[in-house]
C-alpha cells in the first residue's frame, strides 16, 4: 500500500508540529498522548466483546449499578472510566479530571505532581450499542484550571466551549479512529494495529455547508417542540415540500459514529428538546459531549446550536448538565434555528 505523505504522520509528530508552532505546550501534547494510549486500551477491551467478558450491566445480577445520571451502567462504561482515571491521574499535566460516570470532579491526589490542564470525559458513549457490536466510542474535552487553583472542584470546570483548549472522540469501530482539534483544524487518525500508533488520515476535515441527510431518533416525534415538528416535517415533504429537496435519514444512536458520519460526509445530528427529557434540560450532556462536539465541528466549518443559541457560548451551569443539541452543516443548522426562532417570535407576542 503507498503510503500517501498524510499517512506517514503519526499522530506524536502531529503534536510535536503544533508545539514547535507554539500552539500546544509540552503538557498539552502530553495529556494527549496519555489519552489516546488509554483510548487504545480501551480499543482492545471493546474489541474483545464478549471473550473479554467485558459485554453487559456492571453491577451484581438484578442489582444494577447506577450513574448520576440514573442510567444502569454497563460493564465496559466502568472499565473505560477507571482505564481513562488510572492513566491520567499520576500525570503531572493535570489540576482535575471529570466523567459521565462519577457524580463530582476528581481531584489529581496530593502525591502526583500537578498541571494547569482540566479534563473531562464521556469514557464510554453509545453505551446502548456496546452489547449488539455497534461502533461505541470515547469523547474527551481539555479546559485550562483558572489561575491560582490547586484543588481543583466542580466549580472550576464550568466554563464555556468557547475555553476549550482541545477536543476530541474516538470510535471504536470496525476501525479504531481519534479525531481530534488544538484548534487549528479537525484532524482524523486512524489506529495502526500492528505498530500500535495512530497515523493521520485526513488532515483538515470539511463539512459541507448543505447537506441531503438528517439524524434523529424520530421514535420521539410526538414528544417534540413545535418548531422541531415543523422543522423535520419539512424535512421529510422533501422536494414537494418547503424544502425543495429529499432528504436521506440516518440513526446510530452512538453520538460518536453520528458525528463522525457528519465530519466525513456532512449531515445534521439532533437530540432536540422533548416533553420526556424537558425536566433535565434535553438528554445529552454539554460539558463532555456537546461542547467537545462543537469545537470539532465547527473547526471544520459546521455549526452547533442549542436551536436558540451557539452552543460553545452557553455559560455551564453543573457537571452533568443537559442540553438539546443541533450540529452538523452550517446551513441545515442555520434551518433548524430559524425554525426555532420563527416559532419562538411568534408565540412571544402572544
Ligand atoms: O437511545 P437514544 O434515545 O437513541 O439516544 C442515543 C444517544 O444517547 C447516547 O448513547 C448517550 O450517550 P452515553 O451512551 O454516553 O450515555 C448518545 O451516544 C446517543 O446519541
Ligand atoms: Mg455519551
Ligand atoms: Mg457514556
Amino acid at each position: 500500500m503507498s503510503s500517501s505523505p498524510t499517512q506517514s504522520i503519526s499522530l506524536t509528530r502531529y503534536l510535536i508540529e503544533e508545539q514547535r508552532a507554539g500552539r500546544i505546550n509540552a503538557d498539552l501534547r502530553l495529556l494527549i498522548e496519555v489519552v489516546a494510549r488509554a483510548c487504545k486500551t480501551i480499543s482492545i477491551a471493546v474489541g474483545k466483546g464478549a471473550l473479554g467478558g467485558v459485554l453487559g450491566d456492571a453491577g451484581t445480577p438484578g442489582v444494577a449499578s447506577m450513574n448520576i445520571q440514573g442510567e444502569a451502567q454497563k460493564k465496559l462504561d466502568v472499565l473505560s472510566n477507571e482505564i481513562l482515571l488510572e492513566a491520567n491521574a499520576w500525570g503531572g499535566h493535570l489540576a482535575g479530571l471529570a466523567s459521565e460516570e462519577m457524580d463530582t470532579s476528581h481531584p489529581i491526589p496530593d502525591v502526583y505532581p500537578r498541571g494547569n490542564y482540566l479534563l473531562l470525559f464521556d469514557p464510554l458513549d453509545g453505551s446502548s450499542n456496546i452489547d449488539v457490536n455497534i461502533s461505541v466510542g470515547t469523547i474527551f474535552s481539555v479546559l485550562r484550571c483558572p489561575d491560582g487553583v490547586t484543588n481543583a472542584a466542580d466549580e472550576h470546570f464550568l466554563q464555556p466551549g468557547t475555553q476549550q483548549v482541545c477536543a476530541g472522540y474516538t470510535t471504536y469501530g470496525p476501525s479504531t479512529m481519534l479525531v481530534l482539534t488544538v484548534g487549528n483544524g479537525t484532524h482524523a487518525f486512524t489506529l495502526d494495529r500492528e505498530v500500535g500508533s495512530f497515523m493521520m488520515t485526513t488532515r483538515g476535515m470539511s463539512i459541507p455547508e448543505e447537506t441531503k441527510e438528517f439524524a434523529v431518533n424520530m421514535s420521539n416525534q410526538r414528544f417534540w417542540e413545535p418548531p422541531m415538528q415543523r422543522y423535520v416535517g419539512d424535512l421529510l415533504s422533501g422536494k414537494e415540500g418547503p424544502r425543495g429537496k429529499d432528504f436521506n435519514m440516518r440513526w446510530v444512536a452512538s453520538m460518536v459514529a453520528d458525528v463522525h458520519r457528519i465530519l466525513t460526509r456532512g449531515g445534521i445530528f439532533s437530540y432536540p428538546l422533548d416533553s420526556k427529557c424537558a425536566p433535565k434540560g434535553g438528554k445529552l450532556r454539554l460539558m463532555y459531549e456537546a461542547n467537545p462536539m462543537s469545537f470539532l465541528v465547527e473547526q471544520a466549518g459546521g455549526a452547533a446550536s442549542t436551536g436558540r443559541q451557539r452552543m460553545m457560548e452557553v455559560q455551564p451551569t453543573g457537571l452533568h448538565q443537559r442540553v438539546p443539541v443541533f450540529i452538523g452543516s452550517k446551513k441545515e443548522v442555520e434551518a433548524a434555528v430559524r425554525y426555532h426562532a420563527e416559532h419562538d417570535t411568534s408565540h412571544s407576542s402572544k
